[in-house]
C-alpha cells in the first residue's frame, strides 16, 4: 500500500446505536447550545474589554473566582472522605446517600433560607456564634458556605458512583500484600479515583460559579464582599443589558474552561521497559526475596450460609492441592485462610478457629485482617494494579513490608525474570494479556514472600505452554523457598506436579486427604474415581539417547515418548509422574513382542463393565494399580478373571511425562 494512502487503521463500531438515538441526542445538544448561540449573537463583542474593566465587573469576577476556589477546597476536604465512606457497604448507607443528595433537589432559595435559619444572627448555630463575636451571614464566608452547600453533592455523588463501579478487589489485593489502610488509600484508592475526582471537582466548580439563589438569600449582595458574578449579572440586567451579556459570556467561558479541563487530561506516558537480569531464563533465577518462615495452617470451623464445615491442618512447608466439583467450597477455604471471609460466630465451645503459624487469626474475639496474616492469595483474576508499572506491582509487597525502593525493585525484577516476564517490567499493569497478568500476579505474590501462599486456580487463564511454564516456576520456587502453599485446582496434572498432598472437597467438607498417587490408586469417592480415570505412575526419570523418559516399575520400565516443550524439559534423575489414559493400555495373556511398547506384568484386581466397555484394574509388580479399558469381546477373548496374571502393553506415544513434586 502506498505510504500516502495510509490513514491508520479504520475503526469498527461493534455495537452501533440506532439512528433515532442519534437524532434525539442531536436535539439534546441543540437544546443546550442554541440559547448560548442566541446570547452570543447579542453580546457586544467589541466593547467586551471596556465593559469588564468597570469596578463592579472586576470585583464580581474576582470574588467569584476566590469564593469558588475556597468552596472547592472545602468540597475536596469534606467530599472525598464522605464519598469513600458512602462507597462502602454499611448499615444505613442508603439513608446517608439520600441525605447527601438532598441539597440537589432543593431550590437554591430554599437552601439559602435553610442556611440563614441555621447560621444567621438568630439561627440555630449563628445565635451562639454571635455571642462569641462571630457573624457569618452576609459575609464572604457565607458566600463560600452557600456554594459548598449546593456544590458538595455534585462532587460526592460523582466520586462515590465511580468508586462503586471500579474494578473490584484491588484494595483487598493490596491489603493482602501487607499494605496498611493509609498505604492502600494513597497507592491504590487515590490514583484509581483521580479521573472521577477531576470530573466531580469540575462539576462542583461549575455549580459554584453559577450559584445565585442561596448566595443572595444567605449572603446578600454587597459589592466586593458577597456580590458574585451571577448576582452582578442579575443586577446589571435591570439597568445595562450589555454589561449583563458581557459578564454572562465571561462566566460561560470560565465554566467551559473548568469543565473542559477534565475532558482533556494529559495522555498517559508509556515508560520504556527497564533492562532486567537474564530475561530469557525463566525458573533459573532464584530471587532473594526476604522470605518469612513458612507457617502451618489450621482451619476448623463452619460457614452455615455456604453449607461449609471444614477441619484441615497443613504443616509448615507443605504443598497441598485442593480439588473438588464446582461449588465444593475450595475458594471459600482460600478466602477463610486469607482473611477475606470470617468463620461463623458460634457459642464459645463450638466456635471454630483459623491459626496461621500457631497464631490465632480467626476465633473467639479475634479476626485478623488479611494484611496481618502473612498469607498471599492469588486468584484467577490476578488483580494487577492497572495504574502502576508491572515492576511497581511486583515490588508492592516488599515496599509494604518496609523494603527500600531500590531493594523492592531488585526483588521485583528478579521475580519477574523467574516467571519469564522481565521484558514487561516497564509496562503498565492494564496493558497485559490475561496470561501475562497471571504470571505477573504469581511474581507479585512470591515477591511478598508470604508465610503461606494460596493459589486459587492461578493458571486457569493460560494456554497449555504458558501453564506448563508457570507450573514449573511455581514448583521450583516453592521448593526453593519452602513456603507453605495451598493450590486450588481442577487439573490433576497441576496437583501432581506441584503438590505432595491432595485434599478432595465435596459439599463444603473434606472427603479425601492423602498423597495424589495414593488417592488416585484407591479412590474413596466418585470424584476421585473420575479423576483416577487417568493412570499415574511416579518415579525417578531416566532419559535415554532418544530423549525417551522412563521410570522403573518393578523389574521393568514404563516409557513416555510424548514430545515435551522446553518448559517441560525433564533431566536424568528428576522426579516425574507418567500419566496415561486407560485406553492406552492393551492387555495380553502372554508377553508380546514389538517396540516401542512397555510391557508390564500384572494381576487382575477388579473388573467393571459399562456400556460395552470393560475397565480392568491391574496391580503391577511395584504394587501400583492401573486401569485398562478394552471392549467386551476383547475381554471375553482374554478369558482371565480376578487374581489371574496378564501383561499390560502401554504405548509410549500415549504416555505423558510431567515433572512431579517430591
Ligand atoms: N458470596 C457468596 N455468598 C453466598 N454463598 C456463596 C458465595 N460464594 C460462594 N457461595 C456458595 O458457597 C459454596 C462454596 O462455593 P466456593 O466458591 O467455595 O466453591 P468452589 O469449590 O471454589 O467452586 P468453583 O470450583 O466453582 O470455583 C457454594 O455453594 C456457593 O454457591
Amino acid at each position: 500500500m502506498p505510504a500516502e494512502g495510509r490513514r491508520g487503521s479504520r475503526k469498527i463500531d461493534p455495537a452501533p446505536l440506532p439512528a433515532w438515538i442519534a437524532i434525539l441526542a442531536v436535539v439534546g445538544v441543540c437544546a443546550l447550545v442554541l440559547p448560548l448561540l442566541g446570547m452570543g449573537q447579542r453580546v457586544p463583542w467589541t466593547r467586551l474589554a471596556s465593559l469588564m474593566a468597570t469596578g463592579e465587573a472586576r470585583d464580581a469576577l474576582w470574588l467569584s473566582l476566590r469564593s469558588c476556589l475556597a468552596a472547592i477546597g472545602v468540597d475536596l476536604l469534606l467530599g472525598v472522605p464522605l464519598a469513600l465512606l458512602l462507597a462502602r457497604d454499611w448499615r444505613g448507607v442508603r439513608v446517608a446517600r439520600v441525605v447527601v443528595l438532598l441539597p440537589l433537589s432543593l431550590p437554591p432559595v430554599v437552601a439559602g433560607i435553610a442556611l440563614l435559619a441555621t447560621f444567621g444572627r438568630r439561627g440555630l448555630i449563628g445565635a451562639r456564634l454571635e455571642v462569641v463575636g462571630v457573624s457569618i451571614a452576609f459575609s464572604t464566608v457565607a458566600v463560600v458556605m452557600a456554594q459548598v452547600f449546593v456544590s458538595l453533592p455534585f462532587l460526592v455523588t460523582t466520586l462515590e458512583s465511580a468508586l462503586r463501579t471500579r474494578t473490584p478487589g484491588l484494595e483487598e489485593a493490596a491489603a493482602a500484600l501487607g499494605a496498611g489502610p493509609s498505604r492502600v488509600l494513597a497507592t491504590i484508592t487515590a490514583p484509581t479515583m483521580m479521573p472521577a475526582l477531576a470530573r466531580g471537582t469540575a462539576l462542583a466548580a461549575a455549580r459554584c460559579l453559577g450559584e445565585f439563589g442561596a448566595t443572595l438569600t444567605f449572603a446578600g449582595s454587597l459589592q466586593g464582599t458577597t456580590r458574585t458574578m451571577p448576582l452582578e449579572i442579575y443586577l446589571a440586567r435591570e439597568t445595562d443589558s450589555d454589561t449583563a451579556l458581557a459578564l454572562g459570556v465571561v462566566l460561560v467561558a470560565v465554566g467551559a474552561v473548568v469543565v473542559g479541563f477534565t475532558e482533556w487530561t494529559p495522555r498517559r506516558r508509556r515508560r520504556r521497559p527497564r533492562p532486567a537480569p537474564d530475561p530469557g531464563a525463566p525458573s533459573v533465577t532464584m530471587p532473594d526475596a526476604p522470605a518469612r518462615p513458612a507457617a502451618s495452617v489450621l482451619v476448623t470451623g463452619q460457614i452455615r450460609e455456604r453449607g461449609w464445615d471444614v477441619d484441615l491442618r497443613v504443616d509448615a512447608g507443605e504443598v497441598v492441592a485442593v480439588m473438588g466439583h464446582n461449588g465444593a467450597g475450595k475458594s471459600t477455604l482460600a478466602e477463610v485462610i486469607a482473611g477475606l471471609l470470617g468463620l461463623d460466630e458460634l457459642d464459645r465451645a463450638e466456635q471454630g478457629e483459623v491459626r496461621i503459624g500457631g497464631e490465632l487469626a480467626d476465633g473467639p474475639g479475634t479476626l485478623l485482617p488479611p494484611r496481618r496474616r502473612g498469607v498471599a492469595l492469588l486468584t484467577q483474576q490476578p488483580r494487577i494494579f492497572g495504574h502502576m508499572s508491572v515492576l511497581d506491582n511486583v515490588g508492592y509487597g516488599p515496599r509494604a513490608h518496609g523494603a527500600p525502593r531500590a531493594r523492592a525493585r531488585r526483588i521485583a525484577l528478579e521475580e519477574l525474570a523467574a516467571v519469564g516476564c522481565a521484558d514487561l517490567a516497564g509496562r503498565r499493569g492494564d496493558e497485559l494479556s490475561g496470561g501475562q497478568a497471571a504470571r505477573v500476579g504469581l511474581a507479585r505474590a512470591l515477591a511478598a514472600a508470604p508465610s503461606v501462599l494460596i493459589l486459587d486456580e492461578p493458571t486457569a487463564a493460560l494456554d497449555v505452554e504458558s501453564r506448563a511454564g508457570v507450573q514449573r516456576v511455581l514448583r521450583d520456587r516453592l521448593a526453593a523457598t519452602g513456603t507453605t502453599a495451598i493450590l486450588v485446582t481442577h487439573d490433576v496434572i497441576d496437583a501432581v506436579q506441584v503438590a505432595t498432598r491432595l485434599v478432595v472437597m465435596d459439599a463444603g467438607r473434606v472427603v479425601e486427604d492423602g498423597t495424589p498417587s495414593g488417592l488416585l490408586a484407591s479412590p474413596a469417592t466418585g470424584f476421585t474415581a473420575r479423576l483416577a480415570g487417568v493412570n499415574l505412575i511416579r518415579g525417578r526419570a531416566s532419559v535415554d539417547r532418544d530423549r525417551l523418559v522412563s521410570v522403573g516399575v518393578g523389574r521393568r520400565r514404563l516409557t513416555a515418548a510424548l514430545p515435551s516443550g522446553p518448559e517441560q524439559a525433564i533431566a536424568e534423575g528428576d522426579d516425574v509422574a507418567l500419566v496415561f489414559g486407560p485406553e492406552a493400555v492393551a492387555l495380553h495373556r502372554e508377553p508380546v513382542a514389538g517396540s516401542p511398547r512397555t510391557l508390564l506384568p500384572g494381576v487382575v484386581a477388579g473388573v467393571e463393565e459399562t456400556g460395552g466397555l470393560v475397565t480392568v484394574l491391574a496391580t503391577l509388580e511395584s504394587g501400583e494399580t492401573i486401569r485398562a479399558r478394552i471392549t467386551l469381546p476383547a475381554w471375553t477373548e482374554l478369558a482371565v478373571g480376578v487374581g489371574d496374571r496378564l501383561w499390560c502393553a502401554i504405548k509410549a506415544t500415549q504416555v505423558r511425562a510431567v515433572p512431579a513434586a517430591l
